[in-house]
């Protein structure tokens, strides 16, 4: 009974596993499942068919062996004669409906599995869209706080987990289901008392299941904590594997990797301890020779004591010590159902995301002016990450956010572009709430320029062009031009038609940040917040990017967050946020002659201390 032992694979179960066993699809799983209710329906109907039509040749052959002992007369389906031309014909009849039954059931396995993968792509497809659809309408700053990998699990790990279900462990259950009911059902016409001792083997299975599984949740859930830790430092060792390298060790990463290992092991050791007594006796129960020991020797018991003849229990030989092969394929079924419930609540957690909402009757912003009444932000509900910030951002001028580490200048940056909509207060573009502006209208008014610069795999040519598709050969030249990146593209292999990965290898940190200010540049977008664009560049590779930038800037409504106070010292405002809140606002001049926290950083990174 391998599902009751450690060597399954839980890799492939979603968080966790629901604590309840539930056989049938119920809560999320049936809600997702409902559009193809008909299809699945019909695959179970046909899985059921196939299982009955399945255990029709063992009968057969039980019946046939019961008539070549001479007691066709006594036949549970009572077709026997007795005589011998009657009973050849019998025979030949069993013969023939155990072939037919064979066929069938091949054909109605066929036909289910047929169905069931029909139901499957259908579902999938229509999940698909509806999750893609939805990504694109979540705030943006849910993908942000929420990270990719939660997005790919939801996108592949769930989905495929929903596959298994629908094409495969629905008709496994079913199947199974029907065979031992249609085969204890053929017994019980046989004989009702050994039928009972055979459905008593089959309980007893069941009962051992029972308890190896009563563990079984929390080992899997142990053991899906510490995969998902693995990972994580897996993923996190990748990233900084430049770090790791430089200082020759990993540090707390390797120690993060290793400590999940760890309780990986001490989990699976757990596991395997404490289920040796369940899994052994339930294997050992499970072993056709104990089913066939116990249907022996108390079918001989009935024998001698006149309870049945031998030919009755031929039936139990061939039929009953069949039976526990579905044992498996049910509970494997049932695994696979329940998988598919924890899949399918992640994949309703992902749909049931609170969308960004949108206006009725969408206004056009008049003219680019920002202003930003009262704003107060909350990720929480509890805490304010930003609170009662009042500001205009005026076109054709820099505003610069500075502040401490913490004090909410990338949640300020965000909220322009919708990342989140404010607790309270409001954020207008031109006159506009940007609550009531179409969201196409409010990012195409904004150019967004952020350290972690996203490069497409394909041209340079047509990464610079997602600021605006369908914008001319010339004018992406223009672009990048302004950008200061011109004269690099062409040094590369193939110009602008190299194509970049995602990483846009072969360019420097500075070089892909001037490609995506080219992209921003050619989008015309009159709106431009910058979050930390300078932060971790060399000198020669600033100064680049600084130029750039300053094309950029060039008429625009700028917002800009820099922890380099040197770099802001020409914006027209600068805003200093300490906490949540605006604690000054003025020019580098105003600020530093009000010789407040502004100043102190200034002063301090002008002496070499880390901002
Ligand atoms: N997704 C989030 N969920 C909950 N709290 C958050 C989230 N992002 C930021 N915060 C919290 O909001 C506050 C402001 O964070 P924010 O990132 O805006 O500050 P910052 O000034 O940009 O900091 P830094 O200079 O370190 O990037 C911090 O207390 C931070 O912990």
């Amino acid at each position: 009974m391998t599902a009751l032992s450690p060597s399954q694979d839980p890799a492939a179960v979603p968080d966790a596993l629901p604590a309840r066993p539930r056989l049938l699809p119920s809560g999320p799983l049936a809600r997702l499942l409902r559009p193809v209710r008909g299809h699945l329906m019909t695959c179970a109907l046909l899985s059921a068919l196939g299982a009955a039509a399945g255990v029709v040749p063992y009968l057969a052959v039980a019946e046939i062996a019961r008539l070549a002992l001479g007691d066709g007369g006594a036949s549970a389906a009572g077709s026997g004669s007795g005589s011998g031309s009657g009973s050849a014909d019998t025979i030949r009849l069993w013969a023939w409906t155990g072939t037919a039954g064979a066929c069938l059931r091949l054909v109605l396995v066929l036909a289910s599995s047929r169905v069931g993968h029909y139901a499957d792509a259908e579902i999938l497809h229509r999940l698909r869209v509806r999750m893609v659809h939805h990504l694109g309408v979540v705030p943006l700053g849910w993908f942000r706080a929420s990270g990719s990998g939660l997005v790919k699990r939801r996108m592949t790990n769930d989905l495929e987990e929903m596959h298994q279900v629908i094409a495969h462990a629905l008709g496994e259950v079913i199947g199974a289901a029907t065979a031992i009911t249609v085969g204890l059902g053929y017994l019980l016409l046989v004989d009702w008392r050994m039928a009972l001792v055979t459905a008593g083997v089959l309980a007893g299975m069941a009962v051992a299941y029972r308890v190896a599984m009563r563990s079984m949740t929390e080992h899997v859930n142990r053991l899906l904590a510490a995969e998902r830790r693995i990972s994580a430092a897996a993923v996190e060792y990748a990233d900084g594997i430049a770090v790791v390298k430089a200082y020759g060790t990993g540090g707390r990463v390797l120690e993060r990797f290793d400590e999940g290992v760890c309780e990986h092991t001490a989990a699976m050791r757990a596991w395997v301890r404490q289920t040796r007594y369940s899994s052994a006796a339930s294997r050992l129960l499970a072993a056709e020779m104990t089913v066939l020991a116990v249907v022996m020797a108390a079918g001989l018991a009935f024998v001698r004591a006149d309870l049945m003849t031998m030919a009755d229990l031929l039936p139990f030989l061939v039929v009953g010590v069949g039976l526990p092969t579905s044992i498996t394929p049910a509970i494997q079924g049932a695994q696979g159902v329940r998988k598919g419930r924890a899949a399918a609540a992640g994949i309703e957690d992902l749909l049931a995301r609170p969308p960004l909402p949108r206006p009725d009757r969408p206004l056009t912003p008049q003219g680019h002016r920002v202003e930003l009444d009262r704003v107060t932000f909350s990720y929480d509900g509890v805490t304010h990450a930003l609170e009662d910030i009042s500001t205009v951002l005026e076109p054709g001028t820099v505003t610069a956010v500075v502040g401490p580490s913490g004090a909410g200048k990338s949640t300020l940056a965000g909220l322009l572009p919708r990342f989140h909509d404010v607790t309270s207060g409001t954020i207008q573009l031109g006159g506009a709430d940007i609550r009531a502006l179409d969201t196409t209208t409010l990012l195409s008014s904004m150019a967004l320029v952020f350290q972690d610069v996203v490069l497409l795999h394909d041209t340079v040519r047509e990464n610079i062009r997602l600021g605006r598709p369908g914008a001319g050969e010339e004018e992406v030249r223009k672009a990048a031009e302004a950008a200061h990146v011109h004269d690099v593209i062409e040094a590369l292999p193939q110009g602008y038609d190299t194509v970049l990965d995602s990483g846009g290898a072969g360019l420097s940190g500075g070089e892909r940040q001037r490609l995506t200010i080219a992209r921003c540049i050619l989008s015309g977008a009159p709106v431009v917040v910058l979050d930390e664009a300078t932060a971790s560049l060399d000198p020669d590779s600033e100064t680049a990017v600084q130029r750039a930038l300053a094309e950029l800037a060039a008429g625009r409504t700028v917002l800009v967050i820099a922890h380099r106070l040197r770099t802001i010292r020409r914006a027209d405002q600068i805003l200093v946020l300490d906490g949540g809140r605006l604690a000054e606002r003025g020019t580098h001049t105003d600020l530093l002659a009000h010789d407040g926290l502004y100043a102190r950083m200034w002063h301090a990174q002008q002496n070499g201390a880390p901002a």
